[in-house]
């Protein structure tokens, strides 16, 4: 008879994606040099943020994905219970977050799409390509939930001035900046064999390239925008975070968006999108859970 049962315990599958999430999260933080963001080499264009909080943060928001990919395994329908649900459950998440950060939003756009993917994924766990889970993302994202308040959010001030789209019409529209933009540049810098941290950078600024991200239409305007999306093309153009030269223009892209206070903040929770699809549909969500 053995004293210890040393056999891991098999995770469930909500278990198993709430990991998928924070590892996401953490390996977003960790990517560096991302430019005018948090990373290990500083706080980028941010004075309340660094990289210790942004850890914090994503492990506080494990107990919210479990949460919502139980509902959708207990609720196992894109209807407006279950948009509900998570809204409630993403809500509380929120506040889990700022309990954390003692009030700094570290990751509200990453709760939303992260949280959105889990419950898709969670839904349907034999249909895990990243376009399928997309795609049921965006029809729970379509759905409205009554109990959501309307605040007047930075997003929905630059939607007013800018008439930008947001996270939200980025989730309806089923991720474009991740599948158009994000997934294959990982791919292509993977296959050019640049190395997964490059391919990793590769991938975010191909999703700054195009994105209207509202953090930094907030923070820096129309100016602001237009140098992140034309110093990310540049970079791509002189062949990517892995060539000396597009190394360079990294860096004098990373200074370029401090100087104007621009932290693509929507950007790097879309890089985590990338990341956490990519490992679903790598190594599926069903292996180690039953
Ligand atoms: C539908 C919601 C996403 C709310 O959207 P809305 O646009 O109204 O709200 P915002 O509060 O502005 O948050 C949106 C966050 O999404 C990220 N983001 C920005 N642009 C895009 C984009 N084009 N596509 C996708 N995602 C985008 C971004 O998050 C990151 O930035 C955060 C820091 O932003 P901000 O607070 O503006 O920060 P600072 O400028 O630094 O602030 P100061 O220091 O100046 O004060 C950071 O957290 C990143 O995560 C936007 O901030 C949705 O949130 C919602 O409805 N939630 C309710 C709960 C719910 O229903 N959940 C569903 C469960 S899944
Ligand atoms: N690495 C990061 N730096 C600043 N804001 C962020 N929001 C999400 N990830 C971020």
């Amino acid at each position: 008879m053995h004293a210890l049962n040393l056999q891991a315990k098999p995770l469930s599958l909500a278990d198993r994606l709430a990991d998928l999430a924070v590892d996401a999260l953490i390996d977003e933080a960790d990517l560096s040099p991302k430019p005018a963001l948090v990373d290990r080499r500083g706080n980028g264009a941010h004075t309340d943020l660094h990289l210790g909080l942004m850890h914090a943060s994503a492990l506080s928001l494990w107990p919210a994905f479990k949460e919502m990919a139980e509902a959708a395994v207990e609720i196992g329908d894109v209807d407006s219970t279950l948009r509900e649900a998570i809204g409630r459950i993403g809500r509380e998440g929120e506040q889990s977050m700022l309990a954390t950060t003692n009030g700094v939003n570290t990751h509200r756009g990453a709760i939303w799409a992260l949280g959105l993917l889990v419950t898709a994924a969670a839904l349907e766990p034999q249909s895990s390509s990243a376009n399928a889970v997309s795609l049921r993302a965006a029809r729970l994202a379509l759905l409205d939930d009554r109990y959501a308040p309307k605040p007047l959010s930075h997003g929905a001030q630059v939607a007013l001035r800018y008439g930008a789209r947001g996270a939200r019409e980025e989730a309806q529209l089923g991720f474009p900046s991740v599948l158009q933009r994000g997934l294959p540049q990982l791919k292509r810098s993977r296959a050019n064999g640049h190395g997964e941290q490059n391919a990793r950078l590769d991938a975010l600024l191909a999703i700054m390239t195009d994105l209207a991200d509202t953090c930094v239409l907030y923070r820096a305007g129309e100016e602001g925008l237009h140098a992140m999306q034309s110093g990310a093309q540049a970079v791509l153009d002189a062949g990517g975070s892995a060539s000396l030269s597009g190394r360079r223009r990294l860096h004098e892209l990373d200074q370029q968006l401090i100087a104007l206070n621009a932290s693509p903040g929507g950007a790097a929770d879309l890089l985590a999108a990338t990341l956490l699809l990519d490992r679903i549909e790598r190594d599926g969500i069903l292996q180690g859970a039953f």
